[in-house]
């Protein structure tokens, strides 16, 4: 006979109860783990370690429960245990609500100590001067392109990517009611404005478009402004109690947003090889004939894939560029290391930005 409502919740508390008791093994487990980095002076966050973790029980789970949501509950479970060893200080582009932040809490966990900032910036110098461990900066839009200043500052920053992590980005109008009646201005960091110019067009051609330092700080001014608006996701509405007056604004349905987790080298054991991984680096060539074809041949001859190829003007006024690419793998494989080898005595600049586990 099958179980009644009852039982079944009886039988799901005697789980819990095993869980918890489970949960806290590993926790003083992970307590050991830190004592021993702190007695080695080693670094906390492991991010290899944590995706071998995820990987390896998504290969070990016989379901119902899906692999995605075993990579959520651990990410959960090991921000806790590293928090119990040390806690991590994030710096984001601030304040509470933005994207950024969500992309840190996504990525390391809720166990975090939030350092909201007010610029990329800011971010940058946080997690340089050791004021944050790591800083959270998006690097790509999937509508807009590169963002530009972080790249900018990736270039000259002693900070390496060490993970990095993509988010579904809906743009929604909040205000203080719910209508689109008497909007005077529109405020949002310009990306968001970028990314929602045909709805803008369409829908609120009048309005001003005010720039602002974060979608999250256009909402914590328009909560007090009721002829103005602003562009921002889910979490800034409900930080500043704002009503949704259109939902789902950008101009791209599938509007996605990269961020890259970066921090000072010395915050972290180089990375080893967690079996998916991406090395990101920057370089330039000589401005001469077919030199941007040299650049890729050792890919080509060393068979090894390229996920982005970016450029950016190095302000030589010479028509040269900075090239960002994202190679797939790991240095200690051998033609990794050969491409980047080959790059190197090819290249007149050439820095690596950092090698990391690739998130799905
Ligand atoms: O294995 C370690 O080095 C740990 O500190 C344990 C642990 C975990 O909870 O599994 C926690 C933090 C690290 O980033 C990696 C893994």
């Amino acid at each position: 006979m099958a179980k009644n409502l009852a039982t079944l919740r009886t039988d799901i508390d005697a789980v819990d109860r095993e869980l918890l008791q489970l949960l806290n093994r590993r926790a003083a487990l992970a307590n050991e783990v830190g004592e021993i980095k702190r007695a080695e002076r080693s670094p906390v966050y492991r991010p290899e370690r944590e995706a071998q973790v995820i990987h390896g029980l998504q290969q070990a789970n016989p379901g119902p429960l899906k692999p995605e949501n075993v990579a959520t509950i651990w990410r959960e479970i090991m921000s806790a245990c590293r928090a119990l060893e040390a806690p991590q200080r994030v710096a984001y582009l601030g304040p509470a609500g933005t994207f950024s932040e969500q992309a840190a809490l996504e990525f390391f966990g809720s166990s975090i100590e939030h350092v909201p900032c007010v610029s990329f910036d800011e971010v940058f110098h946080s997690a340089s001067s050791g004021n944050a461990d790591f800083g959270v900066v998006p690097v790509e839009n999937s509508t807009e392109g590169v963002v530009t200043r972080s790249l900018d500052l990736l270039l000259t920053s002693p900070l390496h990517i060490v993970g990095e992590i993509s988010l579904m980005v809906r743009h929604h109008l909040l205000r203080s009611s719910a209508s689109l009646e008497g909007i005077e201005a529109v405020l949002a960091h310009p990306q968001a404005l970028a990314q929602c110019q045909g709805w803008l067009n369409k829908h609120l051609p009048d309005a001003e478009r005010r720039a602002v330092s974060s979608n999250a700080e256009g909402a914590r001014l328009a909560a007090s402004h009721p002829n103005w608006a602003a562009i921002a996701g889910e979490r800034a509405g409900s930080e500043f109690g704002l009503h949704l007056a259109a939902q789902a604004i950008q101009d791209d349905a599938f509007n996605r947003t990269r961020f890259a987790i970066v921090c000072l080298p010395q915050k972290l054991q180089a990375p080893q090889a967690s079996g998916k991984d991406c090395v990101s680096l920057v370089v330039s060539v000589p401005n001469r004939p077919g030199a941007v074809h040299d650049l890729l041949m050792p890919l080509k001859q060393h068979g090894v894939s390229m996920t982005r190829f970016e450029s950016r003007p190095a302000r030589s006024g010479q028509w040269e560029y900075y090239f960002f690419i994202d190679i797939q793998g790991h240095p200690s494989q051998p033609q990794i290391a050969a491409t980047l080898s080959d790059l190197r005595d090819l290249c007149a600049f050439y820095k690596v930005l950092g090698t990391y586990p690739v998130n799905d």
